[in-house]
């Protein structure tokens, strides 16, 4: 029987629009309705009028009785009514909680306002413009104001079953999971696919009122509200689809990080977990989160809950076995205002879907520091001192970014006179860098007598950077300082330069106070010594042993000889990408989703975005040095970082100094399992640190027509046919696919074929025969006959004396620079998305020419249409995983967040067995010195049953939970 709900009894008559958080529940009587009070009366149709109550049964409440009371409605009709179908005549000027029963006026453009009964689903906050959502028992959604809304007099326990069936199952979970709620977060112009009456419509998004969406149909050009948790947008569809059916597969390989990013992860519609403020955000682990969270099914708790990282990257989106998800959720819409409206009553009007701060004081010649000198170049130069000025840069609470005094070894500074580079133009400091251990990476070619130059250029006022080396030649981008270091035999290396003027290198992040210090978590087992310090309290971190390497386990046929590696001959340290076998690999792999890119791979020793298909480096069989342009992972790490206790995740990660985009910073080592050691340890010793090494996957499932979403936001107004463009389009890519994509038939020619020349002909054991088979997978449409790339001959330097000249008459001035904004994120985004656009394998597992939703069984029975890659390492159809729990370097302390700073990058350094990639850590952006570390897991909120974990990563752009 409804009773006078509890919630009544917390309600707290306030000024609404003064509200910005929950506030205390207050015991509070509302008043009891009595004969002759004016009401709000459920009549007919859902719709509710005003009435007066004429009699009250029974007169004298009795326990076990039903309040009833008879209404006369204002105009004609009477009525007898339970307590649930009357609502107080005055709009209630208070706060109500969410999950109050309430009516509200329905505001439509084309039709007078009328009354309906509905639930709160959000309270005023100042994200929400201080104004309550609805959501109406049929299905509608709006914004209303505290005056807008009438109190139902009573309410049952469980608030769902006051409301129509349809309803009822959305608002229980809705209410089950409040205050967390997926959502898609989305901005205006991005095209989502979107459900009405039972099919997927093309839709772009007009507006955005804070959870609720304007979406415009392109096919009947009409708008229409939607709520953005409503699972009519795929992308939510999606995600719960995703996660319902790894709970009912009883997914077992639990959490991964995917070390990988997506392509279009930038560009597609996230879900979002949202919370309100001050409500509960403990992180939890287990279900125990709340009395919101479901307790395991009896099938849940039998399975296995262990988390492990992907370094590959897509998200699992295998579903159910019988395609279909039987989700609670429904539509929440708000009417649609223009083109062809849609009264309330005519939704079921059938449709015709589509048819388818501080200054740079820098000074050049900078000197530095005299806490490590190197004393035979001391022994060997004049001593200089530079002219740096020590200031503070920047304070926060952990420290500051501090202007360092760089002392320099006495390097006199060369008067430039006209000449052609040559060794000579070198100072003896031209060793290498390994002089310099420890030292912040970019300022080692001023430790060896180079000036890095804030310059302005009159008559314009643009600044840029120009490096000076020894001989006073100055240099004004990459490629002069390239050839300058190939003409004059350089030990120093291109990467240890950097021509973004927002960078610093005589900066320096120190933290303000610690409790613990750690000189070297590594124990000197790295380059560059990784201090930790701990700001917040005063733990120490767990002891881990640290290693810099991957270490295989039990079961692990890891096979590093490196007679299976192909290699080069350059000599020209692989300057030429197209003569250079093993950066050839590289380019001809890019083949695998798209057209061949003869820029893949690093450029100067830099990787300025994600490559899918992996980086080959050089190896020990080739015949380029250490100063070669493809080794970069293989030379460890090589620049400042340090652990750090952050206040909410744990450990994490940041750097010393400022990182330049595209900069190594290091790899994630740790032992390496097989997917059932892992599941097992996992269980026993927790997940945190799993990574799936899932390369193989990644590349097939960019292969499936990742960038088909990605193309239908190519979204034109006069297009009224996306769907079957894009289908279309694959079917075409389609036929591609078998002639240009190696086919399995084709792989297994090539297995079979004879091994590449300069191989060894060490006996086949099965290992062998694994990595032979995995370096010619990899390398199954690479034309590169590697042992016949030509050398390079050095030519001599092509900087004309004059053009030097010119640019020193220039009087070019050292200025003093404000860092300008970092690269706008459409830029990276831009850049992310035309590298591995264009894909020709888009085989339309996410678009179809049919109008339904998308059946998830037709993604998975494509999949099997192709003998999947790792069918071809006979019993390893699991990933392997990468565990850093006990074991590992400081890969693992990089933290997750949704707007990283980090990407992850799959490289062959010691074998090109496509299971067994070195995954890397790269910036994905320029890093300012201070700054934590951060990558996105890609972990998918519900692919470990029962695990709730929630982000605490602080972005605006914060997607609210990892698990
Ligand atoms: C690979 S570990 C990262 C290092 C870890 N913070 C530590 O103290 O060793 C992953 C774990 O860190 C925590 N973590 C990382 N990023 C987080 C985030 N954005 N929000 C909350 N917890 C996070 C989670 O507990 C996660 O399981």
């Amino acid at each position: 029987m409804p009773t006078l709900i509890s919630s009544l009894q917390n309600q707290q008559p306030t000024d609404a629009t003064q509200l910005q958080r929950p506030i205390a529940p207050q015991p509070v009587r509302w008043p009891e309705l009595k004969v002759q009070d004016k009401v709000l009366g459920k009549k007919f149709n859902d719709v509710w009028y005003y009435g007066t109550i004429l009699d009250i049964y029974p007169a004298v409440p009795e326990e076990n009785q039903e309040w009833k009371c008879k209404v006369k409605f204002d105009g004609k009709g009477m009525k007898t009514l339970p307590g649930r179908l009357v609502a107080y005549k005055d709009p209630i000027n208070c706060f109500l909680r969410v999950g109050t029963r309430i009516v509200a006026l329905y505001r439509e453009d084309d039709a007078p306002s009328t009354f309906y009964a509905g639930v709160i689903a959000e309270a005023p906050s100042i994200k929400n413009n201080r104004r309550f959502l609805v959501f109406f028992d049929d299905g509608y959604a709006q914004y209303c104001d505290a005056k807008e809304l009438h109190k139902v007099y009573m309410q049952s326990e469980n608030v769902w079953e006051d409301i129509n069936i349809e309803t009822s199952a959305f608002i229980k979970e809705y209410l089950r999971i409040y205050p967390e709620r997926p959502m898609v977060r989305l901005s205006k112009g991005q095209v989502v696919r979107t459900e009405w009456n039972g099919k997927w419509w093309t839709a772009k998004v007009v507006e955005t009122d804070a959870s609720l969406v304007k979406m415009y149909f392109q096919a009947d050009k009409r708008v229409e509200w939607i709520y953005r948790g409503s699972t009519r947008l795929e992308p939510l569809f999606k995600a719960l689809a995703n996660a319902d059916a790894i709970k009912a597969a009883g997914s077992a390989r639990g959490r991964r990080h995917n070390l990988t990013m997506r392509p279009s992860d930038a560009l597609r519609p996230s879900v979002e977990y949202t919370r309100s403020a001050g409500e509960d955000d403990s992180s939890s682990s287990n279900s125990a989160k709340s009395k919101y969270v479901a307790k395991p099914s009896e099938a849940n708790k039998k399975k296995s809950n262990v988390a492990k990282k992907s370094t590959g990257g897509a998200n699992n989106s295998e579903l159910s076995k019988s395609g279909q998800w039987e989700a609670p959720w429904i539509r929440y819409q708000r009417k649609a205002t223009s083109g062809v409206q849609k009264s309330r009553n005519a939704d079921s009007a059938s449709q015709e879907p589509d048819k388818a701060s501080s200054k740079d004081k820098s000074q050049p010649g900078q000197t530095t520091d005299s806490s490590r000198p190197t004393k035979d170049i001391a022994s060997i130069l004049q001593e200089r001192l530079a002219t740096a000025e020590v200031e503070y840069d920047e304070e926060s609470a952990t420290g500051e970014r501090k202007e360092v005094r760089l002392e320099a070894p006495g390097i006199p500074r060369r008067v430039f006179k006209p000449h052609r580079c040559s060794p000579v133009c070198l100072y003896d400091t031209n060793d290498g860098s390994d002089k310099f251990k420890g030292r912040s990476s970019l300022t080692i070619p001023l430790l060896c007598g180079w000036e890095r130059q804030v310059c302005k250029t009159r008559p314009t006022t643009k600044r840029h950077i120009v490096y000076r080396a020894p001989c006073g030649r100055r240099l004004r981008n990459i490629e002069e300082v390239d050839q300058y270091l190939l003409v004059t035999n350089s030990d120093l290396t291109i990467d240890l330069f950097c021509f973004d003027q927002q960078l610093h290198v005589n900066i320096e992040f120190v933290p303000v106070k610690t409790f613990c210090d750690i000189k070297d978590l590594s124990y000197g087992k790295e380059h560059y010594p990784i201090s930790c310090v701990n700001g917040i309290d005063r733990h120490y971190p767990d002891y881990v042993e640290y290693s810099d390497h991957r270490i295989p386990s039990n079961g692990v046929q890891l096979n590093l000889d490196p007679d299976f590696l192909v290699c080069c001959d350059c000599t020209d340290n692989c300057r030429d990408k197209s003569k250079c076998a093993c950066q050839q690999m590289t380019i001809q792999n890019t083949s695998w989703i798209g057209e061949i890119d003869p820029e893949a791979g690093y450029h100067y020793k830099r990787l300025p975005e994600p490559l899918f298909t992996g980086i080959v480096e050089c190896n020990v069989r080739c015949k380029c040095d250490k100063r070669c342009h493809n080794r970069v992972a293989q030379h460890g790490l090589r620049m400042r970082l340090q652990v750090f206790k952050t206040e909410k995740k744990g450990w994490g990660l940041r750097c010393l100094d400022d990182i330049a985009k595209g900069s190594f910073i290091c790899i994630y080592a740790g032992q390496l399992l097989t997917d059932r050691g892992a599941n097992e340890d996992g269980k026993q010793y927790g997940d945190e640190y799993l990574a799936e090494l899932d390369f193989i996957e990644v590349v097939e499932r960019q292969k499936e027509g990742y960038e088909s979403d990605v193309e239908g936001m190519e979204f034109s107004e006069d297009e009224s046919d996306v769907n079957y463009k894009v289908s279309k389009d694959s079917a075409d890519d389609d036929s591609d696919y078998t002639q240009k994509s190696s086919p399995p038939e084709a792989s297994k020619r090539k297995l079979r074929g004879s091994r590449r020349k300069g191989q060894t002909t060490t006996e086949d054991t099965d290992d062998n025969k694994q990595g032979v088979k995995s370096a010619q997978l990899l390398n199954r449409q690479s034309n590169v006959a590697t042992d016949t790339a030509p050398s390079v001959v050095s030519e001599a330097i092509s900087i004309s004396d004059e053009e030097d000249e010119e640019e020193d008459a220039g009087a070019a001035t050292v200025k003093t620079i404000k860092p300008p904004p970092e690269v706008p994120k459409e830029k990276l985004k831009a850049r992310a998305r035309k590298s591995t656009g264009g894909s020709r394998f888009n085989l339309s597992t996410t678009f179809k020419t049919s109008h339904e939703p998308v059946s998830e069984m037709d993604v998975i029975n494509e999949k099997k249409e192709r003998a999947p890659t790792r069918s071809f390492f006979n019993d390893d159809t699991e990933c392997y995983i990468m565990d850093a729990k006990s074991m590992g370097n400081l890969g693992r302390y990089l933290n997750h967040s949704c707007t990283p700073n980090v990407f992850v990058q799959n490289i062959f350094v010691d074998t090109h067995d496509l299971r067994f990639p070195w995954v890397a850590f790269f910036a994905g952006q320029y890093i300012r010195a201070g700054t934590e570390l951060t990558w996105d897991y890609n972990y998918e909120v519900g692919s470990v049953p029962d695990k709730v974990l929630y982000c605490y990563c602080g972005s605006s752009m914060c997607r609210g939970r990892l698990l």
